[in-house]
């Protein structure tokens, strides 16, 4: 079913950004679309719980949502929210199976927010994939039909103009507007690196909590800090809604699936896998008893150095080159850098690498979406528990 879900993202992708054909990997061959466009067509509809009928409508505006979402009140149902911005991958289904596990209705929001995004960042070029993410969901909702669980009930896309009603959206730092901000925490790690970002994401999932009030809400652990930074939004402002976070979903080999992976392409993503390893080798010293900053990142340091150097040494044309950001071993409540991780907190392992575009695209080579051109920045993070 995943690689189903990732054959018609990838389809949708290429047709957006005109990609050719013979860049399709094997995986995404025409007999294999045939049998996904097949099952989707094929398979029959099933044995609905008690779906809140008409189920899965798409709403653009506010008012026609916040009508259905006080009927599923008044009918004593619990809604879960899956914010997204689209591009749908398995880490979103994920997320969205658990609020269908933990409530009678989820709503998916669809949004790409540009205030989150910094002037020079991939707004221009970030996936929508519109088309192959309601047939993601169609079919997902029918696995939700058969398993008895909640189902999902609406769909959330609005307009710039509807999230943003006075003013056109301002990504400068400065920023004209209308903004919440969580400080110094949205100023740490991810926000050192995009300025704006975090008061992007808090403002837009205000505005959501605002729109949809809904009993749960649900984020991955792949983006831990802004887990971080939602629950203290949720604190702060007295939010009535309860902070879910799933578990991150990743490739075989470890690395955690992206909307943006699509750019990657297989050389820049067989090298992208170092920062899950790099993580994996801090984690391994915080397992073996290590506690203080040095013992636990040398390590991760280390790897990094070593597999910079092994590209640098290869000729462009086999080469991946990157640059990491961070590594950092952080208090799992601010962000904040620790000297020591305190066995009754734990910590939060995190880094951010960017890869850079190709050098020397050889003929027949699987570029990925962008033709390798376009820089792309991994995140990932291991959480460190707690010694009971
Ligand atoms: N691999 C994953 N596992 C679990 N949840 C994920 C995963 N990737 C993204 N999510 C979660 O899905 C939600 C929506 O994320 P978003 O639409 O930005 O996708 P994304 O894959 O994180 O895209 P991007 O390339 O922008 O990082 C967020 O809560 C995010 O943490
Ligand atoms: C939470 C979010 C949908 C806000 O735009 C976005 O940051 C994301 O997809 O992680
Ligand atoms: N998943 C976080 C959204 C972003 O990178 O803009």
């Amino acid at each position: 079913m995943a690689s189903q879900f990732q054959a018609l993202r990838y389809l949708a992708m290429c047709t957006n950004h005109h990609c050719p054909p013979k860049r399709l990997s094997p995986l995404y061959s025409a007999p294999f679309v045939r049998r996904v466009v097949r099952f989707l067509s094929s398979s029959s509809p099933r044995r609905s719980p008690k779906p809140f009928a008409p189920h899965t409508q798409v709403f653009r505006d506010v008012d026609p949502l916040r009508k259905w979402r006080r009927d599923l009140l008044l009918n004593n149902r619990t809604l879960g929210l899956v914010p997204t911005m689209g591009a749908l991958h398995e880490g979103h289904l994920s997320l969205v199976r658990q609020a269908a596990a933990e409530n009678t209705d989820v709503f998916v929001s669809i949004y790409v927010n540009p205030t989150q995004f910094g002037m020079n960042e991939d707004l221009a070029s970030y996936p929508k994939t519109w088309e192959a993410d309601m047939k993601i969901l169609t079919v997902l909702d029918r696995e939700l039909a058969s398993l008895g669980a909640g189902r999902i009930s609406a769909v959330f896309a609005p307009s710039t103009k509807t999230m943003y009603p006075t003013l056109p959206p301002d990504s400068s730092i400065p920023g004209a507007g209308s903004f919440v901000e969580i400080r110094p925490l949205g100023q740490l790690l991810e926000g050192a690196s995009r300025p704006v970002f975090f008061r992007g994401v808090a403002t837009v999932c205000m505005k959501l909590f605002n729109i949809c009030a809904p009993d749960r809400v649900y984020f991955g652990q792949k983006d831990i800090q802004q887990t971080v930074v939602i629950k203290r939004l949720v604190k702060d402002f007295h939010l009535n809604t309860e902070v879910r976070i799933g578990p991150t979903e990743r490739e075989k080999d470890g690395l955690a699936l992206s909307s943006r992976n699509v750019y990657l392409g297989t050389r820049r993503r067989n090298v992208g896998i170092v920062l899950n390893q790099l993580l994996r080798k801090a984690e391994a010293q915080y397992n073996a008893g290590k506690r203080k900053r040095g013992d636990i990142l040398w390590p991760a340091n280390d790897h990094a150095d070593k597999t910079l150097l092994e590209q640098e040494a290869l000729e462009p044309g086999k080469r991946a080159r990157f640059e990491v950001d961070y590594i950092s071993l952080a208090n799992p409540e601010t962000m904040e850098e620790l000297e020591e991780v305190d066995e009754a907190k734990g910590a939060i392992l995190s880094g951010a690498v960017k890869m850079l575009p190709l050098e020397d695209a050889k003929e027949g080579e699987e570029l990925g979406v962008g033709g390798g051109q376009i820089p792309v920045r991994l995140i990932d993070n291991i959480v460190l528990d707690p010694v009971a």
